[in-house]
This record gives C-alpha cells, sequence and structure tokens, in this order.
C-alpha cells in the first residue's frame, strides 16, 4: 500500500500537454491531515482558460480526428481510459487520500465507482441516436443527436475522481470536447488523470484540465462566448452566480448539482440497530462531506431515545486518524475553511438548545478533524437543521404522525435526497411520492450507481446526472426535414 504517493503532476493540461500557467503563478495545495504544504501547482486564470477553450474547439472542429471518429471507438477510448484507472487505482486512491483526507478504504472505493461510471458511459457511445418521425406532408423527418460542443466542467473537492468520471463520461460518449476545472483544494488526482487520457489515446485538445480558482478560473469558463454548455457540482450559492453568468454571457446549457438537507426517516417497525447503522452511514461517510448526506435523520417518538442511545454509541465507536492507517473510519475535513465552518455550526447547535450526546469539537492538535458528533433534541428552527453542515454531524429529530413528517422533510430549499427505513410498503411509498427529492432510497441510503438518474427538485440543482438522462445535457436534437416527391407509410 503506498502512503506516500509521488505527486507527478502539478501544471495546467492544455491540447495534450502539461504547461505552465500563462501568468507563471501557483498556489499550493494543503494536506488536509496536517494542514501543511503538499506541493505548489499551476494557477490557470483567463488567459488559460482561453488557450484551453481554443484547444477544445479545435478538437471539436468539422473533419477533426474526433468529429469523424466512429462513435463505437469514442467509447473504447473512455473504456480505455477506465482500464488505466483500474491499472493505477491503488496510486490515484493514495493520491486521493493524501489531498482529500478521506480514508483510503473510501478513495479505493471511489476509484470503483469511478471505473464503472466510465465503462457505462463508454456503452452510450454508439447508442445515441435520434427517430424518424411520421410528419404531415410529403416530407421525411429525422432527428440527430449531436454533441452540444465545448463544455466547461466546475467540480468540488469532496469526491474528486469520482466527479471527474461524472462529468467526462456523459460528455464524451455524447462527443463533446472539455474544459474541467477541478476544486482549488483537490486538483492533483484530475492532473493524474489527464496523463491517463493521453495514455488511452484521447486526441489532443478533447479533455483539458485548468486549476484554479472559482473567482477566476471558474468565472472565466462560465462567462466564454464559445463554451456552449457548463456543468457545475458545488454550493447552491455559486450555483446560482453561474446560472446567471451562463445567461448573460452567451445562454449555455447549465446543470447544476447542488447542495442539500436530506431527510431520512426511521419508522417504529424496522429493525433497529439495522437502521441505526443505514443512519449513521448515511451522515457519516466521507466525513459528512457528500451533497446527498442523510444530514436530518427524522426518527418516530416511540423509538426516539432508543434510538439516540445507539446512534450515540456507534458515533462514539468511530475511529477518527491519519486516513492511511488501517481501519480509520474518519480522516480530516478537506480544508480549514470548512473545518472552521463546522465549528460555527457546532456552537450555533448548542447554543440553540439541541443536546450533545456525542462529540462536538475540534478533534486532536493538527490538521482538520472533527469529533464524529451527534445532536439530540433538534428542532426545525435550529441553524444545525435547516443549513448545510457538510461536516460528521448527526441531527436526529423526533416525529409523530406522517402527515407532519412529509410537510417537516420538505420545509427546505433544498430538494436533492431522500431516505425511508420501514416494512411497511404503503409507509415507505406515501413517503417516497410525497416528498419533494430527486433520489429517494428505501431501506437504503446512498444507493447511487450509473446507470440511476441523480440530481435535485428545488434549490438543489438543474438537470440529472447519471443514466441516460445524463446524457441529454450534451445534445443537441436537431430535426432535417426532407421534402420529397411521394411518401408512403
Ligand atoms: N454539492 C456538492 O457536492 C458540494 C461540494 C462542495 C461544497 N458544497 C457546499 O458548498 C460549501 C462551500 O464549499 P466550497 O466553497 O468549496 O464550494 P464552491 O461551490 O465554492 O466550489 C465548488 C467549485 O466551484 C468553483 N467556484 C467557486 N466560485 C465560482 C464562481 N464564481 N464561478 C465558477 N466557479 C466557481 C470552485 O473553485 C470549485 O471548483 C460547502 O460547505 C458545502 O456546503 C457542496
Ligand atoms: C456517500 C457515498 C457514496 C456516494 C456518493 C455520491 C452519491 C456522491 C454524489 C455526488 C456528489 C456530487 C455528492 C455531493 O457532494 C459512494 C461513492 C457510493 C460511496 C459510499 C459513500
Amino acid at each position: 500500500m503506498t502512503t506516500q504517493p509521488e505527486i507527478k503532476f502539478t501544471q495546467l493540461f492544455i491540447d495534450g500537454q502539461f504547461v505552465d500557467s500563462a501568468s507563471g503563478k501557483k498556489f499550493a495545495v494543503v494536506n488536509p491531515s496536517t494542514g501543511k504544504k503538499l506541493c505548489e501547482v499551476a494557477e490557470g486564470d483567463k488567459a488559460d482558460v482561453d488557450k484551453a477553450v481554443e484547444a477544445a474547439r479545435r478538437a471539436f472542429k468539422l473533419g477533426s480526428t474526433w468529429r469523424t471518429m466512429d462513435a463505437s471507438n469514442r467509447g473504447r477510448l473512455i473504456c480505455k481510459l477506465a482500464d488505466l484507472i483500474e491499472r493505477d487505482a491503488e496510486y490515484l486512491a493514495a493520491l486521493e487520500t493524501l489531498n482529500n483526507g478521506k480514508p483510503l478504504a473510501e478513495a479505493q472505493f471511489d476509484m470503483v465507482c469511478a471505473i464503472n461510471c466510465l465503462r457505462y458511459y463508454a456503452g452510450w457511445a454508439d447508442k445515441i441516436h435520434g427517430q424518424t418521425i411520421p410528419a404531415d406532408g410529403n416530407i421525411f423527418v429525422v432527428t440527430r443527436k449531436e454533441p452540444v460542443g465545448v463544455v466547461g466542467q466546475i467540480i468540488p473537492w469532496n469526491y474528486p475522481v469520482l466527479m471527474c468520471t461524472w462529468k467526462f463520461g456523459p460528455a464524451l460518449a455524447a462527443g463533446c470536447t472539455v474544459v474541467l476545472k477541478p476544486a482549488e483544494q483537490t486538483p492533483l488526482t484530475a492532473l493524474y488523470l489527464a496523463q491517463l487520457s493521453v495514455e488511452a489515446g484521447f486526441p489532443p485538445g478533447v479533455i483539458n484540465v485548468i486549476n484554479g480558482f472559482g473567482e477566476t478560473a471558474g468565472v472565466a469558463l462560465t462567462n466564454h462566448q464559445n463554451v456552449q454548455k457548463i456543468a457545475f457540482t458545488g454550493s447552491t450559492e455559486v450555483g446560482k452566480i453561474i446560472m446567471e453568468t451562463a445567461a448573460k454571457s452567451n445562454l449555455k446549457r447549465v446543470s447544476l448539482e447542488l447542495g442539500g438537507k436530506s431527510p431520512i426517516v426511521v419508522f417504529p417497525d424496522v429493525d433497529l440497530d439495522t437502521a441505526v447503522t443505514t443512519c449513521y452511514n448515511a451522515i457519516f461517510a466521507n466525513m459528512g462531506q457528500c451533497c446527498c448526506a442523510g444530514s436530518r435523520t427524522f426518527v418516530h417518538e416511540d423509538i426516539y431515545d432508543e434510538f439516540v442511545k445507539k446512534a450515540t454509541a456507534m458515533a462514539a465507536a468511530r475511529k477518527v486518524g491519519n486516513p492511511f492507517d488501517e481501519g480509520v473510519e474518519q480522516g480530516p475535513q478537506v480544508s480549514e475553511e470548512q473545518h472552521n465552518k463546522i465549528l460555527e455550526l457546532l456552537e450555533s447547535g448548542k447554543a440553540q438548545g439541541a443536546s450533545v450526546t456525542c462529540g462536538g469539537k475540534k478533534w486532536g492538535s493538527e490538521g482538520y478533524f472533527i469529533e464524529p458528533t451527534v445532536f439530540a433534541d433538534v428542532t426545525d428552527d435550529m441553524r444545525i437543521a435547516k443549513e448545510e453542515i457538510f461536516g460528521p454531524v448527526q441531527t436526529i429529530l423526533k416525529f409523530r404522525t406522517m402527515e407532519e413528517l412529509i410537510e417537516r422533510a420538505n420545509n427546505t430549499s433544498y430538494g436533492l435526497a431522500a431516505g425511508v427505513l420501514t416494512n411497511d410498503i404503503n409507509t415507505a411509498l406515501t413517503f417516497a411520492q410525497a416528498v419533494e427529492a430527486g433520489s429517494v432510497w428505501v431501506n437504503c441510503y446512498d444507493a447511487t450507481m450509473p446507470q440511476t438518474p441523480f440530481g435535485g427538485f428545488k434549490m438543489s440543482g438543474q438537470g440529472r446526472e447519471l443514466g441516460e438522462e445524463g446524457l441529454h445535457h450534451y445534445l443537441e436534437v436537431k430535426t432535417i426535414t426532407i421534402a420529397i416527391p411521394q411518401k408512403n407509410s
């Protein structure tokens, strides 16, 4: 097992090559386990985004290698990229753990999910097609699905490799070319994937990666006149800016995967230990840094006290520490900023009267660790019940009736995911139909697969990623109507 993975790539990746930024500027990448600098990477801004978009435009030109390639061969290239990730999965997982702080086992599982995602979309490449339409008159009508063109993709730091593949997979299967901006906190694995794309044989310019900050590189990409679509994952706050910038520049297409405050609901007919474990995983996975985290645990009043007792014991037993160490379940939060934001929300929970039954403060003396925390007696008006904490903080609320539950579960501007744990099919379906969420998991949680659409209602986003739905944002529909002398049925 590699615990000191070599950092091999730190430049920008434009037109199939690693290059310095036009300004020569660099920024520090930090190890969240220690708070110390890992390395410096090139800092891209507008000038570099312009170059990358130009390269992506050339790669997308009519007659280019990419545009004239058989769709089945596009699929083979995507498959090859998946194979290379699989070959280097141990290294990539270690690099992810080093840069992001997630426990190695979680990073390893992310690699499996990333590989599966690319293989799924590789299969789509030669199955994307239009229709023939029996329109009125002496005409022959066909539709073609065409790639939208150059796509800007902006991703967050919580699943760096996985998010790259959620973005690359459908875009490349559709035949687009991409400029991806990783989060400034976690650029290292995206750069390694860029190198793998060369080895896989993607033509230069099809995949470009620009490290940089949101306010400079991110804005330049979103504002660009020659970018036809922007795919964004991150905060709802920035999602709004993206939509506005996209509209004001060239009305580029936008898909958004944003925040959440997802309810996971426990009815009294369940096996309690199983339910406690499901709710625990739903919130504590990835240090709580997941858009779909089950961050409001609603428990029926009949089992509330017993549930809190067991949930507290489980969180207290959670092993925190060096994410490379075997058996460690929780590493640091990704950054000092996130760490401080969580601590501030923990204080608000205490001040507003929630009961801390486990944790509630910083863990250790170096790095960005937070104790696994459980709050009981949480009420809907508290900040910890309303705001996205993005940390290892379980908030347990009490409910009595289905009507009240549905009203409270939906009383949020978010609508990304929800979970319901019950052995009664009617209870499950009543809740599943009523809850305003893009994914509803029954007797499971986080069951997200490449085949299943994922995305939000309300302010949790626009559009869906994954599944067939995830392709649509990368495609334009062209209707071709041909006058013919005589039609026949
Ligand atoms: N939905 C998610 O997956 C997700 C991921 C990360 C963070 N968040 C939430 O957002 C909060 C803040 O985290 P954050 O500041 O890292 O998220 P963020 O939304 O600021 O960053 C996400 C990505 O957007 C880029 N970005 C930032 N401002 C931009 C702009 N004006 N134009 C274009 N791109 C821009 C960033 O550089 C990064 O690549 C977290 O505490 C959490 O609540 C959600
Ligand atoms: C939470 C776990 C997983 C699921 C992660 C998901 C569904 C991430 C989805 C995307 C984004 C952008 C989240 C936003 O923060 C795995 C990968 C299935 C592993 C188990 C834990």
